[in-house]
């Protein structure tokens, strides 16, 4: 059998350094969230440069089975105008889908709560393994009835509204463990303003991943219109109740943590990758990973080119490992780092990362293995993974695997630039949140 009949990706070897410019689609989490606030207004929203993935297209389909219009423009098919019910309450007997996405597994339950019926919900067999007790318990506590179908806390399961809408003036309480994903705070917090009398959310955990997406949420929230307010220190979340309702028109940023691969990409096979459109100021924890590969040893520039901010990477032939490098922030982005720090002089321990145990796979065990497959050095440790430099001579390529994870793809085809013979299987598992990424890759090193 050939490697394409085995779906096999011969990933390009860098055979010279880069010299590239790369656009990068809008942002998972911000289409998601945008696409949510919308369906809880009670306008049309026109969203503008809206990502076109597996994600948001489950997204997009969930909203509609729960009574939402999703029209995509003619023209421009980013753009999408949002028409939420006109009663502002959503269709109940109906299902939804979830794929692997976690902001729709997450985000969607919450507005099964102002549904006129019970709503169904599943995913992948592999989603199956994704936790979601927390955000279901945060339901449960605010009046919804869940019943589950397979393994307790996990999909598939049902959420049945509350039969009457409290009259409560006082907020409710409810209380979470959130140290598994950041989701779970955020999926409740976006309908919090839909709770008679606000919500005030307590995360009982010792740690909050993703806290960049929380904020994210909480601004996102503050633009439309809804008043919320976060006491990280004591890990409350506050909502006060009342509309919510995005712009007539919202423009969604670059995915930033989308770009890591491409930046990245500078590092590795040396030379320059600019990415276009690089916000000033952004809530996506990608906009950390410019400081992240300054760290590694990159030069970073943000040139202003006929009004277009670019984020500029230039990569030397060396790559600095990082020591122990706290990670708790921008967890997403781990898969992409770890590949740089593949090819680093000394070793790194990305640690506060031990919920990516619970992403599209074992992210952590995933990235072992792989590392291990081509030669590498790397181990799991109880909060993180440690990944210690070989000789370059020892990097060997491989079959990789990729657990139908797009960022496990993006990670091997990173690789891929300085071990030159890497197959990856099934790469298309890439349309998660970047469907075109073959091409962007390929025009990449062209
Ligand atoms: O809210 C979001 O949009 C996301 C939050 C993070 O989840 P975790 O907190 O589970 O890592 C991140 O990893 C995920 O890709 C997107
Ligand atoms: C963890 C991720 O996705 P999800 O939104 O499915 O949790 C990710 O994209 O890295």
């Amino acid at each position: 059998m050939n490697a394409s009949q085995e779906n096999l990706w011969p990933a390009p070897f860098a055979s010279k350094s880069l010299d590239a410019t790369v656009v990068v689609p809008g942002s998972k989490s911000l289409s998601n969230r945008y696409l949510i606030l919308a369906a809880l207004g009670h306008r049309p929203v026109r969203l503008v440069g809206l990502l076109r993935s597996r994600d948001t297209e489950l997204m997009m389909d969930a909203l509609r089975s729960l009574g939402v219009r999703c029209e995509i423009d003619e023209q421009v098919d980013t753009t999408v105008t949002v028409v939420p019910p006109s009663d502002g309450r959503f269709h109940g007997g109906t299902k939804v889908l979830c794929g692997l996405a976690g902001t729709v597994m997450r985000f969607v339950p919450g507005l099964a709560m102002f549904a006129d019926g019970p709503v169904d919900f599943d995913g992948d067999e592999q989603a199956y393994a994704r936790p979601m007790k927390p955000v279901l318990d945060g339901l449960e506590q605010l009046g919804a009835c869940i019943e589950y179908h397979g393994e307790e806390g996990r999909l598939p399961f049902t959420i049945t509204p509350p039969q009457t809408v409290s009259q409560c003036v006082k907020p409710s309480v409810v209380s979470i463990d959130s140290s598994g994903s950041s989701q779970f705070i955020s999926g409740l917090l976006l309908i919090g303003s839909r709770v008679p009398g606000g919500l005030e959310l307590h995360h009982t955990g010792e740690k909050t991943p993703s806290l960049p997406h929380i904020r994210m949420t909480v601004a996102d929230l503050h633009g439309s219109g809804v008043r919320a307010n976060a006491d990280e220190h004591a890990r409350v979340w506050t909502v006060q109740p009342g509309a919510v309702q995005l712009p007539e028109t919202v423009t969604v940023e670059p995915d930033l943590s989308n770009a890591a691969p491409f930046l990245g990409a500078a590092l590795i096979a040396g030379g320059t990758v600019r990415v276009p459109h690089w916000p000033e100021s952004t809530t996506q924890p990608g906009g950390l990973l410019p400081g992240y590969l300054e760290h590694m040893g990159a030069e970073i520039s943000f040139p202003v080119i006929d009004g277009v901010r670019y984020c500029e990477v230039t990569g030397s032939s060396h790559i600095n490992g990082l020591g122990d490098f706290d990670l708790t922030a921008a967890g997403e982005i781990a898969p992409s780092l770890a590949a740089i720090l593949v090819f680093a002089d000394k070793p790194t321990r990305m640690l506060g990362i031990g919920h990516l145990r619970g992403h599209e796979t074992n992210r952590l065990e995933a990235l072992v293995n792989e590392i291990t497959r081509v030669g590498g050095d790397a181990r799991e440790l109880p909060d993180g993974l440690e990944i210690a430099p070989v000789p370059a001579m020892n990097l060997k390529p491989a079959e990789m695997e990729t657990y139908a994870d797009h960022r496990m793809a993006t990670f091997a085809a990173m690789l891929g630039l300085k071990i030159n013979g890497i197959l990856i299987k099934n790469i298309a598992t890439t349309a998660k949140t970047l469907p075109d990424f073959v091409n962007m890759w390929t025009n990449m090193l062209a």
